[in-house]
């Protein structure tokens, strides 16, 4: 199983098409908002014939009934891995995985997890913008906490902080983790980065690249590169 995560922020069948017909065998996806809202959730069934793992990156945030609903009807398509917004509290996370459990198909429950504090946000946002105080990634070990308390089954986070959730959640509870970088890739919008190097070190169970791999010369190269350095 791969541990590379490809994030298809495209905003059409076609390019995802052409994107993956570079790979001979399945891989690990991620299909976010810009290719849902351009294509609609037929992308999925798309991306699941040809034969790819898929992380469906909704990241809902709503009051529970809403969440379970929601996640009732993700569920009946088949996806891997779906997730919210851990910052929507327990009651909200523990209706997700209900919605999930009733829609399952072929007993197939998708692992559902849970957003921390976006990989985009510093600690002086955190702090100033959203009126959390302290550290980042004691904000992030309580949401991973949280989580589990609400029977997750994992957290998104950034490298620097997967650690410490082993550390308080266990061994088993996932962490998935975005903001990676190569050491000469620009860093864009992200704040909290690593290199996969770094995140096979931190124990990292997946990383989530997207603009490193969709956006470099050769796409195929950068991905068996990167999936090389996390084995
Ligand atoms: O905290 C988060 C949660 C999700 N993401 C998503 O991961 C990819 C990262 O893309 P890059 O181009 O590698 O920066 C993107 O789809 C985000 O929506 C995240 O970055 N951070």
């Amino acid at each position: 199983m791969s541990k590379t995560i490809v994030a298809l922020d495209f905003s059409s069948k076609e390019e995802v098409v052409q994107f993956l017909s570079q790979f001979n065998e399945p891989i690990y996806v991620k299909i976010g908002m810009e290719l849902t809202y351009a294509c609609g959730l037929d992308i999925v069934k798309t991306v699941k014939d040809m034969g790819h793992n898929i992380f469906l990156d909704l990241k809902l945030h709503d009051i529970p009934n809403t969440v379970k609903g929601g996640m009732k009807n993700l569920a009946k398509l088949g996806v891997d891995i779906t997730n919210v917004h851990a910052a929507g509290g327990i009651a909200m996370m523990k209706a997700a995985k209900e919605g999930l459990k009733e829609g399952a198909q072929g007993g197939k429950t998708p692992l559902c997890i849970a957003v921390t504090q976006l990989t985009s946000t510093s600690k002086e946002a955190m702090n100033n913008e959203l009126g959390i105080d302290g550290e980042v990634i004691d904000c992030v070990v309580k949401y991973a906490l949280n989580a589990k308390e609400a029977g997750l089954d994992g957290v998104v986070c950034s490298v620097h902080e997967a650690a410490a959730i082993k550390k308080a959640c266990g061994p088993d509870f996932l962490t998935v983790t975005p903001g990676i970088r190569l050491a000469s890739d620009s860093v864009d919008d992200q704040k909290r980065v690593a290199t996969p190097a770094y995140a096979k070190e931190q124990g990292c169970d997946y990383i989530v690249v997207g603009r490193s791999i969709t956006k470099s010369k050769n796409p195929k190269e950068t991905y068996d590169l990167i999936e090389n350095m996390m084995k």
